[in-house]
């Protein structure tokens, strides 16, 4: 990959690729956009097939950040980091301490949470190293494990979509094909089957799939059939790229409605989806609900208002099937265009001279 050619491209800020030997700690952090706040987003930890992988998928997941903080109304900017290994077998403390040092080294250009891979025991340890971390545990007075308020955010915007597709945003009688039974989707389930949904679910690890089956009657099925299975909502809850030339023939779902990041392999995938009148819910509108939730520690945590804020993801949600529908587009563009106009409005607003302005809360 050409890396300033990419970077150049979708305007990147910048890739730090961060090495200690003894640790074993092979990481990248990439900050896209800071115009709106310092840049937020999780870490990664995975067994990437290669350092070009990785590297895509911090410039990837960075980028969408910050459309997803822009889109859902945080003075924010969009990062993310990846950390090269087994998040079962790879991680000490040491790894993740010296991790921190890098953040720390930021100072405060970016700023961590969870992602795949990393738990809120991994943030407490790069705690130990930088303030510029979130989703630490609640006895810091901080918010804790992001993925429970994604579920319920990836819930609301379900519901919107099922609205737009079927008349109403009751899901109770819906088959919904979950993939990725993990964090989030296990919560997501949950708000399904208690409204009353009939769930198809799959996953790589047999013992998150029994538990659906237990605790929710889900149906399982092999990873690879997920796809065609006969529903009307497909969740795709486990990493990204699943909607493609591949999958997209297979399904029978009305709604895409998800939790996973990059659901889309390319854009072109959304306009196929949009010619075939799948109504699909832009992933980082509807699984906002986690960067939502820890961005308010920032402010000083308070759980009733990040889930107040949460639960209009709702109407962020409705907002982008609006703006498709008015300017004739497909969804994905909608909410691109809706993140792109915040960003341009807000460049203009800031663009006032301040001499040493800090904010009243001094980390944004
Ligand atoms: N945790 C959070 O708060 C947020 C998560 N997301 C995104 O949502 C997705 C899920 O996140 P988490 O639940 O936190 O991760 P997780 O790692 O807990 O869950 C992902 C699940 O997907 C399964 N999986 C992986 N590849 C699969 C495949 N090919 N077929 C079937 N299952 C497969 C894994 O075994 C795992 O159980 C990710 O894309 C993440 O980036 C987005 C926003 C916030
Ligand atoms: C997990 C969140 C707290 C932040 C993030 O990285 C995301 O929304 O993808």
């Amino acid at each position: 990959m050409e890396i300033f050619q990419y970077m150049e491209k979708y305007d990147y800020e910048q890739l730090l690729f961060c090495q200690d030997r003894v640790s074993g700690l092979k990481a990248i952090i990439c900050i896209h956009d800071t115009t709106l706040g310092p840049a937020l987003g999780g870490t990664r930890m995975w067994t990437y097939e290669s350092e070009d992988e990785a590297i895509e998928d911090a410039l990837r997941l960075a980028k969408g950040m910050t459309y997803k903080n822009a889109a859902a109304g945080l003075s924010l900017g969009g990062g993310k980091a990846v950390i090269i290994g087994d998040p079962r077998r790879d991680k000490s403390e040491a790894m993740f301490r010296a991790f921190g040092r890098f953040i720390q080294g930021l100072n405060g250009r970016y700023i961590t949470a969870e992602d795949v891979g990393t738990t809120v025991a991994d943030m407490d340890i790069i705690h130990e190293e930088t303030d510029y971390v979130t989703g630490i545990s609640p006895s810091f007075g901080s918010s804790g494990n992001p993925s429970p308020v994604t579920a319920f955010g990836v819930y609301r915007g379900m519901k919107a979509a099922a609205k737009e597709a079927f008349g109403t945003d009751s899901l109770s009688g819906k088959t919904i094909a979950v993939q990725g039974v993990g964090n989030v989707a296990y919560n997501l389930c949950k708000y399904l089957y208690e409204e009353g949904a009939m769930l198809i679910v799959t996953d790589i690890h047999k013992e998150s799939v029994q538990r659906a089956v237990d605790e929710f009657r889900a149906r399982a099925v092999d990873p690879q059939d997920i796809y065609g299975v006969q529903c009307d909502i497909y969740a795709p809850c486990a990493l990204g790229a699943t909607v493609n030339d591949q999958t997209i023939p297979l399904m029978k779902a009305k709604v895409i409605a998800g939790a996973a990041n990059n659901q889309l392999k390319e854009a072109r995938h959304g306009d196929t989806l949009h010619e075939r009148g799948i109504i699909y819910a832009p992933d980082y509108v509807i699984n906002a609900g986690g960067v939502i939730n820890v961005a308010d520690e920032l402010y000083g945590y308070n759980r009733e208002r990040a889930l107040k804020k949460v639960e209009a993801v709702y109407e962020n949600i409705e907002k982008v099937l609006e703006i498709s529908k008015r300017d004739a587009i497909p969804t994905y563009l909608a909410a691109d265009r809706l993140a792109e106009e915040r960003i341009e409005l807000m460049k203009h607003t800031r663009s006032t001279f301040l001499q040493n302005g800090h904010h009243i809360l001094s980390r944004r």
